[in-house]
C-alpha cells in the first residue's frame, strides 16, 4: 500500500495540472484545453512549464504519459491528463490517483492481442489457451510482449491461461513476433495499419481494454479543490470542459418557416417530428415575427454536425424557407449530472451538494438566433 508523500494542496495553493509532453496524448490536451477557454501559454514544445491565459491558480507541467499517473498519484501534480490504459495498469499501485473525467474524446484506441497472420488455427482467445498448454507440454515458454503487464495477467487469466511469460519492452512492439523476442504481443491499436503492416492479426475476444484520454486527480487534492465549491477552479474547470465536449459533436439548428398572416404550427409540428427522427435532441418551437410583423414559426434543435446538410432538402419540403445551423462552444444541460458534483458526492459524502432540480424545460445557450424572415414558403 502506498501513500502521497509530496505537495498536499491547501486552498488557494497554485494547482499542477501535468499535460502529456509528446506522443498521441499531447496536442488533444492543449487543443480541448482551449476549446474550454483554458489557452496553454506555451513558448516552444523545450518548454516544460506552462502557465494558462487568465487563470493563475493554474501552473501547467509537460512530461511523459505514463510519468502523470505516478505524479499525480504521489500529489506533485493535482491534476493530470493521461491514457486511460496506462492509468488502469497502474491503478492498483497508484490508488491515490483517481478518474476525474473518464473520456476527453481523443487518444481512443484498444489494447489488443495479436498474433502472427500466418498462424491460421489461431483465431479467439480459446485458441490461444490450447496454444499456451502446448507450448506448456513442450516445456517451452509461451511468451507475450507487451507495454501492460497487469492487464494482460488479468485478461489472460480470465481466459484460463496461466503459463506465460511476459516481456516487458517500451515500443515497437510489433517486430517481437518476426525477431523471436516473443511469440505474439498485446499491444495498443487505433487504425490498425501498424499491426498489418508487421503481418500480425488481432483475435476474437482479444481486447484486452478500450481507452481513451483522461483526466485524473489526486485524491487528497481534489477533496480541498472540492471545498472550494462551485465558483472554485476545479469546478470551472470541470465545468468547462463538459460543456465545450458537449458542443463538440452537435451544431445548434435553427428553421424559420411560416406562411404570411397565418399562423398555426402544423409545419413546425412536422419539422420537429422530422428532426426527432434524425437523431436531434431539445427540439423546442416558437412563435417569431418578421419586420413587417407577419407570424411565423421557429424550431431550435440540437442535431449531429454530419446530419444538417442530409437534413436540408427535406426540411424545406414540410415547409422551412430557412435553415442556419451554428457550431457551438458550450453547451450546459440542468439535466446533465456534473462531474464535479459527482465527484463531490464521492469524496466529500454528506456534504455535498444536491444536484439542482430542474423546474423549467432545459435550454441551449444558443447564440442569437440569425434575423430571419419567417415568410417566403410554399
Ligand atoms: N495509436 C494510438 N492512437 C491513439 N492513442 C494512442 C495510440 N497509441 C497510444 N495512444 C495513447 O497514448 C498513450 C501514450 O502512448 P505514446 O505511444 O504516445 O507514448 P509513448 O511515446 O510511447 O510514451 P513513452 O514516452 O512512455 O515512450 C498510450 O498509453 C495511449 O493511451
Ligand atoms: O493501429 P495504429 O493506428 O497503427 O497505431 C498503433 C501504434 O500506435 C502506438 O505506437 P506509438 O506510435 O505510440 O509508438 P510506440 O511503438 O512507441 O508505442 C502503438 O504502440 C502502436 O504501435
Amino acid at each position: 500500500m502506498t501513500h502521497s508523500s509530496h505537495g498536499l494542496l491547501d486552498p488557494l495553493d497554485p494547482i499542477r495540472l501535468a499535460l502529456p509532453s509528446k506522443g498521441e496524448l499531447a496536442d488533444g490536451a492543449v487543443d480541448l484545453l482551449k476549446s474550454a477557454g483554458f489557452k496553454v501559454k506555451r513558448t516552444s514544445p523545450r518548454q516544460y512549464e506552462a502557465q494558462i491565459a487568465g487563470r493563475p491558480r493554474f501552473h501547467v507541467v509537460f512530461m511523459r504519459p505514463t510519468d502523470i499517473v505516478t505524479q499525480v498519484h504521489e500529489g506533485r501534480c493535482h491534476l493530470g491528463v493521461t491514457g486511460g490504459d496506462l492509468h488502469a495498469e497502474r491503478a492498483a499501485q497508484a490508488d491515490q490517483a483517481r478518474i476525474v473525467l473518464p473520456d476527453l474524446g481523443y487518444g481512443g484506441c484498444r489494447l489488443v492481442v495479436a498474433v502472427p497472420e500466418s498462424w491460421v488455427d489461431v483465431a479467439h482467445m480459446i485458441d490461444l489457451a490450447e496454444l499456451a498448454h502446448d507450448f506448456k507440454t513442450r516445456g517451452r515458454a509461451f511468451r507475450v510482449s507487451t507495454k501492460s503487464p497487469r492487464l494482460v495477467r488479468d485478461h489472460f487469466h480470465h481466459w484460463g491461461i496461466f503459463s506465460f511469460q511476459i516481456v516487458e519492452s517500451d515500443g515497437a512492439l510489433e517486430l517481437h513476433p518476426s525477431l523471436g523476442i516473443a511469440d505474439i504481443i498485446v499491444d495498443l491499436t487505433s487504425s490498425g495499419t501498424t499491426l498489418k503492416d508487421n503481418r500480425l492479426k488481432e483475435i476474437a475476444e482479444g481486447t484486452v481494454l478500450e481507452s481513451s484520454a483522461v483526466l485524473i486527480g489526486h485524491t487528497p487534492s481534489l477533496r480541498t479543490l472540492l471545498a472550494e465549491g462551485d465558483d472554485g477552479p476545479l469546478a470551472h474547470l470541470l465545468d468547462a470542459i463538459e460543456g465545450a465536449r458537449e458542443a463538440e459533436t452537435c451544431h445548434h439548428l435553427e428553421v424559420v418557416g411560416g406562411r404570411p398572416m397565418v399562423y398555426g404550427d402544423a409545419d413546425a409540428e412536422k419539422v420537429a417530428a422530422y428532426l426527432a427522427a434524425r437523431g436531434a435532441s431539445q427540439i423546442y418551437r416558437g412563435e417569431v415575427r418578421d419586420e413587417e410583423g407577419r407570424i411565423g414559426w421557429r424550431v431550435t434543435a440540437r442535431i449531429a454536425a454530419g446530419q444538417v446538410v442530409a437534413c436540408q432538402r427535406a426540411l424545406f419540403d414540410l415547409g422551412a424557407s430557412r435553415i442556419v445551423a451554428l457550431p457551438t462552444h458550450f453547451v450546459f444541460d440542468r439535466e446533465r449530472p456534473r462531474a464535479f458534483d459527482r465527484l463531490r458526492a464521492e469524496l466529500l459524502g454528506s456534504d455535498a451538494k444536491p444536484a439542482p432540480t430542474a423546474t423549467l424545460p432545459t435550454a441551449v445557450p444558443a447564440p442569437e438566433p440569425p434575423a430571419a424572415s419567417p415568410t417566403g414558403s410554399a
